[in-house]
């Protein structure tokens, strides 16, 4: 009776703490572990999986050691229920080590890279930058003066992207004990952030070997993670999702605005925002360069792929089973920041130089914000800018933050060195607040020396343990019902509050983490309904019971898994939201918020009902598929039972991804599918944008197929494969099909003869070109048809024996075509001024640009020639119809060269109507599209009057 009463009491005290669980915001997170604490070294009905602290102490049990003389199947068993909480309490010994270890560190830490010189460079005669040891680096101002910065560490030019990452990982580590972070890469621009932070095929940087760790310390923690990605940039300003292709159109859908919540306790949101359950390092990589290709870069006089804004990549991650954890759901924020410059410098103009300004405005705010912290002032400037807001949660205080600072060992960087160093030491000192003295210095040194070395040795045990249960696990596995763990037995009964491992083994060996289905855990720490409401949780139940609601009714909107952070009703949030222009696009369909989410709860059901009625591959029936309905589908899953919810997101991602190639079915024009790239080898890093394997000219993103281990090299993307298995070279030129209507429009030519080799594989049109000289020159052979290509502006490339080159043309649609440098930019499109942001080239399209006037001569030769063998062929009296038109650009450079841009009309010499109204027509409308998409205006053809002057004819 004794016995009942005190299991029913240890029942009901679970029940107690769960229910209270869901009230923690008023308990501090140290009384809720405290109380789990006593809970779990409470007698169980089992006797034998007690572990006694003094064991747990020493790290070593003595029914640890026998663990494998057991014979019995129930032995065993309960043996790998007492090293499943054993390596639990491990687990809590680490977090509390590291904690330590990293307090002791600095919530802020600053690191600083040197960037190495590169072929071709100079230092200088000074050789300004110097890493005189590993924490302090060496600036010479002048021959007699020099001045030392001392920082965590310095990684001298030599180091590896891996020694840079070992230095990382402590942070990403307290990331899975729940802890806000936010990595940054900070310095002038062309400094190496980007290389830092993404990377190359084959020395990956920061964002994907953090991405790899956090999913690989998941697998061995023993909780059930979920993990979501999402990723935006600040681009003038602006907060754009890089996960959603931006409309370029006027008829294209407008995105939700990206707006920016504070809650008031301080969490940071950003609604609208696209979050994604990814399941492993693969699914979150395709999605990261999915999002890269979507980055604004631009050539710069001091960097050729210079980013134009801040990447920020946010990775949230959620443990509803681990109350030690410091927040149910956490992120890190893993942001490569525009590089600051001198606009004197640089010598950048027009759009340049705002980009630059508002790429230095921001850093000041984040530098104001950083003193305002470090000054401990009551006043905070967070809301001067987007980049601060965002980061607002995860800039000290409770949170780590690691700053990657970057400077160039040039001399004639100096001036720009010595304001980031000088930067740098004002973040540094937030987590200072004074200089330590050296006493304490040292102190500080050895505790932090015995902090690891009791790190290491937990490791160690935990990694021994782990072994074991793995034995064990084994061992079960073959005298038990196969194809099923015994721990996924022992979970459903175990009274662990952990999920047990050999559970996360079998899920890692699919590589999904995410949760486990509550209805294997415990009873006790399954939410109470109240619980839920008061989280916000939305948790499934094992019998397909409808959700929970949370508290807050507000669908959350493009979130793709409510499991982020707690929903607020509207109320509740104070009015430090802000809205993001450029997603609104001057607010062109704007509608309240609440319309929004009317709206898009709406889409939901149709988009559901799309998806259940056609076959998941059969997307062309989706018509009215909106670009966020890939999240909506998500979202369905997400309420659906468990075991559906695990099969059915697997395949989200590449749903997501290959949504991404159905600018039909989403109304809008995928970007990259206007422009590629391709990287030019010994030009720049292969890590800045995707390959022509990852493009592929529609949009698909293949598997990462890079890792640490399994590099590749820059000749294996000579040959690719495309998404349906065909094999593309790129040393051809790889287009996408042109509009039907237009090549068909351009095929009414009777030049037969002179139609190319070109050839069509899954609607990319491969075009040859060839190589004179410097400049782009287009063969006889090329056709009118790969002419229209030209004109309709996509991105050709082609390579000759040396060298391979990208020729970027962006799509030209209306408005300017020309830039005053060299380089062809796209043309606005007539938008509102604050959606133009959106039309800029994204990362992966940079590679060497031709002029407009270079190709537009060529293919004036080009028609020219054709037209005179036709003459002589055909004998016709080229005078009275090769008159050309005049043709009126807008911008300043066509004006000029107005008079040398005339086209000369392109007639059918073939025809027997090649007079009169007919002649005319098809002359007018093929004039009208070529320059059309050259983005020139219709008037400014002075179409209207021609035009209606030959319909008289
Ligand atoms: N540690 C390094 N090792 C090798 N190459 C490097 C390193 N750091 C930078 N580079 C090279 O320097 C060039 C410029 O680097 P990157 O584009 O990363 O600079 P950035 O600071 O991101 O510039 P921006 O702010 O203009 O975007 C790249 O070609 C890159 O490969």
């Amino acid at each position: 009776m004794k016995t009942m009463d005190a299991r029913q009491s240890v029942q009901n005290l679970a029940e107690t703490i769960h229910s209270l669980l869901g009230l923690k915001a008023h308990l501090t997170s140290a009384w809720v572990k405290s109380v789990c604490d006593i809970v779990k070294n409470l007698p169980s009905e089992k006797s034998s999986t007690d572990i006694k602290p003094k064991d747990l102490e020493t790290g070593s049990s003595s029914e640890i050691k026998d663990v494998d003389s057991g014979t019995d199947n129930s032995e065993t068993k309960d043996k790998i229920a007492t090293l499943s909480a054993y390596i639990n309490q491990l687990n809590i010994q680490r977090r509390q080590v590291l904690n330590e270890f990293l307090d002791l560190k600095g919530n802020i830490r600053v690191f600083c890279r040197i960037r190495p010189i590169r072929i071709g460079e100079n230092f200088g005669h000074l050789r300004p930058v110097i890493a005189s040891d590993s924490s302090n680096v060496l600036l010479k101002l002048d021959k007699n003066k020099s001045k030392s910065y001392s920082f965590d560490k310095i990684f001298h030019p030599g180091l590896s992207q891996d020694e840079v990452f070992s230095e990382v990982e402590p942070v990403i580590k307290s990331v899975l004990d729940g802890y806000n972070a936010c990595i940054f890469a900070y310095g002038q621009t062309g400094t190496g952030k980007t290389y830092t932070m993404e990377g190359t095929s084959d020395s990956p940087g920061i964002v994907p070997r953090t991405i790899k760790a956090l999913f690989k310390q998941a697998v061995e923690s023993n909780h059930a993670f979920r993990i979501s990605f999402s990723m935006l940039e600040i681009y003038l300003g602006n907060l754009k999702d890089l996960l959603v292709t931006q409309p370029t159109k006027a008829t294209d859908r407008m995105l939700p605005c990206l707006s920016i919540h504070a809650d008031p306790k301080g969490g940071i949101e950003i609604e609208n925002l696209v979050t994604i359950q990814v399941s492993d390092f693969n699914q979150a990589l395709r999605l990261y360069r999915l999002g890269c290709r979507f980055r604004s870069t631009a050539s710069t006089n001091s960097n050729t792929t210079s980013s134009r804004s801040h990447c920020m990549i946010r990775i949230s991650i959620t443990c509803f089973d681990a109350p030690e954890r410091r927040r149910e759901t956490n992120k890190i924020w893993l942001v490569d920041l525009g590089g600051s410059e001198r606009v004197l410098k640089t010598k950048a103009w027009g759009r340049r130089l705002d980009e630059g300004k508002a790429i230095n405005l921001s850093l000041c705010a984040l530098g104001d914000v950083i003193n305002a912290l470090q000054r401990k002032k009551q006043h905070v400037p967070y809301r001067n800018s987007k980049l601060t807001q965002v980061l607002k949660d995860s800039l000290g205080q409770d949170s780590k933050t690691l700053m990657l600072v970057h400077v160039s060992p040039k001399e004639e960087d100096l001036c720009e060195t010595i304001c980031t160093l000088n930067f740098a030491t004002r973040v540094k000192s937030i987590h200072l607040g004074h200089e330590d003295s050296d006493e304490v210095r040292e102190e500080k040194e050895v505790a932090m020396r015995h902090l690891q070395q009791q790190m290491k040795k937990i490791e160690e045990e935990r990694l021994r343990v782990r072994v074991e249960i793995e034995n064990l696990n084994e061992k079960l596995e073959t005298l038990t019902r196969p194809g099923r763990s015994f721990q996924e037995q022992v979970e459903v009964s175990h009274s662990s509050a952990e999920e047990p491992l050999a559970n996360l083994k079998n899920k890692n060996k699919t590589g999904d983490i995410t949760a486990a289905p509550l209805s294997q855990l415990p009873r006790f720490m399954r939410p109470t309904f109240c619980s839920r409401r008061k989280s916000g949780m939305n948790l499934h139940t094992s019998e397909g019971k409808e959700e929970a609601i949370g508290r807050r009714r507000r669908p959350s909107s493009h979130r793709a898994e409510s499991v982020t952070f707690p929903v607020k009703n509207n109320s509740e949030y104070n009015s430090d939201r802000s809205i993001s222009r450029s997603s609104c696009l001057a607010g062109l369909n704007m509608k309240n918020s609440a319309d929004y989410e009317t709206e898009y709860s709406q889409e939901t059901l149709d988009s559901d009902i799309n998806i259940a009625a056609f076959p998941e591959h059969d997307t062309s029936q989706r018509t009215s598929v909106h670009p966020r309905d890939p999240l909506s589908y998500l979202e369905k899953c997400g309420s659906q039972k468990t075991e559906k919810f695990h099969t059915k997101k697997f395949s989200k991602v590449d749903d997501w991804l290959l949504h991404k190639n159905e600018p039909t079915v989403t109304g809008i024009t995928h970007r990259s599918n206007r422009v590629l790239a391709i990287p030019v080898p010994g030009k720049k890093h292969g890590g800045r944008g995707p390959s022509t394997a990852e493009t592929l000219g529609n949009g698909n993103v293949p598997a990462y197929d890079y890792t640490e281990e399994n590099t590749v090299s820059h000749n294996k993307t000579k040959k690719q494969l495309d998404v349906k298995g065909v094999e593309v070279p790129i040393s051809e030129v790889i287009t996408e099909k042109p509009q039907k209507m237009l090549k068909d429009l351009f095929e009414m030519d009777s030049r037969e003869d002179l139609i190319s080799s070109s050839h069509v594989i899954e609607g990319q049109t491969m075009m040859e070109m060839q190589d004179f000289g410097d400049s782009l020159s287009i063969d006889d052979t090329t056709s009118t048809s790969s002419l229209a290509d030209i004109y309709c502006g996509r991105l050709n490339q082609y390579k000759d024996d040396d060298e391979m080159y990208t020729i970027s043309i962006m799509q030209p649609v209306k408005g300017e075509i020309c830039c005053p440098d060299s380089t062809i930019k796209h043309g606005g499109y007539t938008y509102p001024s604050e959606s133009e942001d959106s039309i800029i080239e994204s990362k992966g399209d940079s590679g060497v640009s031709f002029s407009i006037s270079e190709l537009e001569s060529r293919c004036r030769q080009i028609y020219t020639e054709i037209d005179i063998k036709d003459k002589e062929k055909k004998e016709l009296q080229a005078s009275s119809r090769l008159s050309p038109c005049p043709l009126k650009l807008r911008s300043q450079r066509a004006q000029m060269n107005q008079k040398d841009l005339n086209v000369p009309y392109i007639i059918s010499p073939g025809s027997t109507q090649s007079e009169g109204i007919y002649c005319i027509l098809k002359q007018k409308v093929q004039i009208l599209c070529v320059s059309a998409l050259l983005g020139l205006g219709f008037y400014d053809l002075g179409f209207d009057h021609d035009f209606f002057q030959g319909l008289m004819l």
